[in-house]
């Protein structure tokens, strides 16, 4: 068919306005979404200097990572016993002594069992990270949503298999270091089962563009800067925001000094755990001082990996009594 050409500038015109309009009510609706892309361009943008260096986790990319972890990270499960309360799943004050004993329990239950078993915790760790993570988009078919978070996090061990099985040393020794190279062997057939399932989210262009920039981000930047871009910008945003979306805007404030009240207890609490477990008779300053790279790694992914286990026990009973989280 032929258009004069007035007319076919103006359609084009027409088509571009409206995929602008169609991004910006996307983008509205997950502003996390445009953060992501955002970061995940200057990471790519930095990581170009970084190649080197981040083949093994430096003491100050650890320190970093503690620092986001803790401010931008924790807060998202911060809210856990306030779900709780606002599902009916706790009533009263002796019922939410007891969810912050049965809360605190379960997660020194997780890090006792890591510190007894490193691999089987670590691999389980992975398991059940690729389950919580792949919730962060609208696929729920259980085959699809395994491979989803599994392929994610199997990507980095791709294209960095030093760096991950550095870290993947530091978190559960020999047995770590296998887990990273089995990962890497398994990796692209991940990556093509992955991209063959993504014409499941047809329907959702955003969550397509943000795996297409992971899968990208996860080959391209060090390991932990894929993590931290995904963990804190899509993760642990979109997780508050769905929460806030659903009160009014004048309990948000308190809402987000809560889910950061609760952050600092628990970031308190895994380096008083760590320093008990790690200090060897040295006081707290000397302790601190010391910490090397390797230690760093284990307070934050053993500290994170005994919080998954609660937060997401509590994610799963709160969604079962109908709310979002
Ligand atoms: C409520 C409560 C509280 C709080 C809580 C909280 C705050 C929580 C949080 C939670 C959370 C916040 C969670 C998290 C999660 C996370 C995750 C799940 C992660 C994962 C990761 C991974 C898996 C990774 C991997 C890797 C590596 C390691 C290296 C590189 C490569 C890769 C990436 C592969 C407390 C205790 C105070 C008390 C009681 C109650």
């Amino acid at each position: 068919m032929c258009f004069p050409p007035n007319t076919l500038s103006g359609a084009r015109a027409m088509n571009t306005a409206s995929a602008y309009r169609k991004l910006r009510e996307l983008l509205d609706t997950s502003p996390e979404s445009g953060l992501f892309l955002v970061v995940a361009g200057l990471a790519v943008a930095v990581s170009s200097t970084m190649k080197q260096q981040a083949a093994q986790p430096s003491a100050a990319m650890v320190l970093l990572l503690g620092a986001l972890v803790a401010s931008v990270g924790l807060p998202h499960g911060g809210l856990d016993a306030w779900l709780a309360q606002r599902s009916g799943l706790v009533r009263g004050a002796q019922q939410l002594l007891l969810f912050y004993i049965a809360y605190l329990l379960t997660a020194v239950a997780v890090a006792g069992f890591w510190l007894w078993q490193p691999g089987l915790a670590l691999s389980g760790f992975l398991l059940y990270s690729a389950w919580h993570f792949a919730g962060d988009w609208p696929e729920r078919a259980v085959p699809w949503r395994f491979l989803l978070g599994i392929a994610l996090l199997a990507l980095p061990a791709w294209m960095w298999p030093d760096a991950v099985a550095s870290i993947f040393g530091a978190l559960a020794g020999q047995e770590g270091r296998q887990l990273a190279s089995l990962m890497n062997a398994a990796a692209p057939w991940l990556l093509l089962g992955m991209v063959g399932g993504l014409w499941r989210l047809r329907r959702h262009p955003l969550a397509i563009a943000e795996l297409g920039v992971l899968i990208a981000l996860a080959l391209i930047v060090p390991p932990l800067v894929f993590f931290l871009v995904y963990y804190c910008t899509v993760h642990s945003l979109r997780s508050l925001r769905r929460i806030l979306n659903g009160v009014s805007t004048a309990q948000r404030p308190r809402l987000l000094a809560l889910a950061g009240l609760h952050a600092a207890i628990a970031a308190l609490l895994v380096l008083t755990a760590g320093f008990f477990v790690m200090a060897d008779g040295n006081n707290l300053q000397v302790w601190l001082a010391q910490l090397n790279a390797s230690q760093g790694l284990s307070l934050v992914f053993i500290g994170l990996a005994a919080l998954t286990v609660p937060h997401m026990l509590v994610e799963w009973l709160v969604a079962r009594r109908g709310m979002v989280c």
